[in-house]
């Protein structure tokens, strides 16, 4: 049964959260990474799942997890769960040892995989009751506020719901033990946008509980809204780690100039030889269909480089407006999920050479066992009664 999201609007912002764990928690306990990778490696048999992750997310973060399909965003979170053996590599989690002490982490972990199987026949209520019992706290309380904020009707059988009502239970299942470290995959998918900000909401008051949030996704905007830090993986490699303001505040810029028709041409053989130029569109068309195109007046591009050279490159072209600013996440992330080696129509970017990565752990690999199985994601809860990966 696959999880999606729906909506509703939120009800009211007074969520009760019972438990301070800034307060709780000893200092030494606060100082240890939320989670650190080294050199994790995961290969499905010959088959490539993710190479060589090294990740350190701080406890109290937000941090994105970005990537396009396929990238191993799924692969990273399910090694780091136990659900999958990791082939090579090692881990800890609120620094404990991501193998050793699975049972001990997984109780203060909550997960929402990007999908989940429910047993048919099942209530909600019901589920997240059995849920509960493996977790050492009464949880009914949070689960109840939790399922009144996102209109969740507890009572209903899990096979009835919608696939957004169904995710609502996979949010409150890995929410309402109030964990230290909560992993969530892809959480928004099929949330409509009045929901995704009560989502949102519940996220910003669980890291303000002093709760680590992981938080992976291929949608650039809502990183954006409310992750602190993000990872970049393409390919199975992480290829940057980076704040969201230092990503917005990339060098690159996107600058729109409105022309008159008989300088298009001229701009556009300009600008497609200048260093630095990229995404470069005529009118909203690309490439060679734009030359044959008369009616356009406004050329679009992405700018990496130094401003002088193209200032005084535009001083050529007789401009009717112009048009400068900050490029999109969306924009900004392109460069770093194009395969490698491929440039865009404008030739510019998209080697490994320019990746960034500023998080990155030197220890040891320890070796695990490789394993070509793997399963479609399990709630946490039924991984900590069998006790073992896959
Ligand atoms: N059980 C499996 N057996 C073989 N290959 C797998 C298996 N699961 C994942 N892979 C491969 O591992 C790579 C990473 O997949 P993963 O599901 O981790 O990506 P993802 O970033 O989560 O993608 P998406 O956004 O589509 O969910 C892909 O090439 C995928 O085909």
């Amino acid at each position: 049964m696959v999880i999606a999201m729906d909506d509703i609007a939120s009800i009211g912002a007074s969520a009760v959260i019972s438990a301070s764990l800034k307060t709780s928690l000893h200092k030494s306990e606060r100082q240890v990474p939320a989670i650190c990778t080294h050199h994790l490696t995961k290969r499905y048999g010959k088959a490539r799942g993710i190479e060589d992750v090294n990740l350190t997310v701080q406890q109290g973060e937000i941090f994105g997890f970005i990537g396009p399909n396929g990238a191993g965003k799924s692969t990273t979170i399910r090694t780091l769960l136990g659900l999958i053996r990791a082939t090579s590599g090692d881990a800890s989690i609120l620094g404990l040892d991501y193998v050793r002490d699975r049972t001990r982490i997984l109780e203060q972990v909550g997960y929402l995989p990007s999908e989940v199987h429910y047993y048919d026949g099942m209530r909600a209520r019901d589920l997240l009751q059995y849920a509960a019992s493996f977790y050492r706290v009464d949880c009914s309380r949070r689960a109840q506020e939790l399922a009144l904020r996102l209109d969740l009707n507890l009572n209903q059988k899990i096979e009835d719901m919608s696939l957004g009502n169904r995710k609502k239970v996979g949010i409150v299942q890995g929410l309402m033990h109030e964990p230290r470290l909560i992993i969530l995959d892809e959480p928004t998918s099929g949330l409509d946008p009045l929901m995704q900000r009560t989502f949102f909401d519940i996220i910003r008051e669980e890291q303000q509980r002093g709760a680590t949030i992981l938080f992976s996704s291929h949608i650039l905007s809502e990183v954006q809204r409310i992750c602190d830090r993000v990872a970049i993986i393409r390919d199975g490699r992480i290829v940057a780690v980076q704040s969201v303001s230092q990503l917005r505040q990339s060098a690159v810029k996107r600058v729109t100039l409105t022309l008159t028709n008989s300088n298009v041409a001229m701009a556009r053989r300009m600008l497609t030889a200048m260093t630095g130029v990229r995404s470069l569109t005529v009118d909203g068309v690309s490439g060679d269909d734009a030359a044959a195109h008369t009616a356009v007046s406004s050329v679009s591009f992405l700018y990496e480089g130094d401003c002088n050279a193209l200032v005084a490159a535009l001083a050529n072209l007789t401009l009717a407006d112009i048009e400068i600013a900050e490029p999109t996440l969306e924009e900004v992330f392109m460069h770093y999920y194009q395969p490698t080696g491929v440039a865009d129509s404008a030739g510019a970017v998209g080697s490994d050479s320019s990746a960034v990565t500023t998080d990155v752990s030197d220890s040891a690999g320890k070796s695990a066992t490789s394993s070509s199985a793997d399963t479609a994601s399990t709630p946490l809860s039924a991984s900590l009664r069998s006790g073992s990966a896959q």
